[in-house]
């Protein structure tokens, strides 16, 4: 095959070393994130077992609705669109309550209501 529509091979190459440092600091940026999850979720396995300890439900509505608010709030100052920071954390969120159900269960308690 001597074309192609899907790699850089044929583009300039000050076009290929421009994406190439946007693309580097996208890996770094996403490396990141990665690590900020894997911080967050340790945070919220915590939160998961002390619930669970206690008996309090997974879910915490009045807490997220608090949080949404904020990362509305910081998206806007960020220039980022405020519904994707909201889906964005509601994504996240519902993992964490699927997380907690499940310690509630593997406890012996996952009749709580929420
Ligand atoms: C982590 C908690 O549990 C749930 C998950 C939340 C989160 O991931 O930020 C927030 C509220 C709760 O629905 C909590 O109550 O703080």
């Amino acid at each position: 095959m001597t074309t192609s529509t899907t790699g850089v091979d044929d583009v300039d190459p000050a076009v290929r070393a421009e994406l190439e440092r946007l693309r580097d600091s996208i890996d770094n940026i996403d490396a990141a994130v990665v690590h900020m999850l894997a911080e967050r979720f340790k945070c919220t396995q915590e939160v998961g077992r002390l619930k669970a300890a206690h008996r309090l439900p997974p879910a915490d509505p009045a807490r997220e609705a608090r949080q949404i608010a904020r990362l509305r709030a910081l998206a806007e100052n960020a220039k980022l669109d405020p519904a994707f920071a909201e889906k964005f954390l509601n994504f996240i969120v519902a993992e964490v309550i699927r997380h907690h159900e499940r310690i509630a269960e593997e406890t012996g308690n996952g009749g709580v209501p929420h």
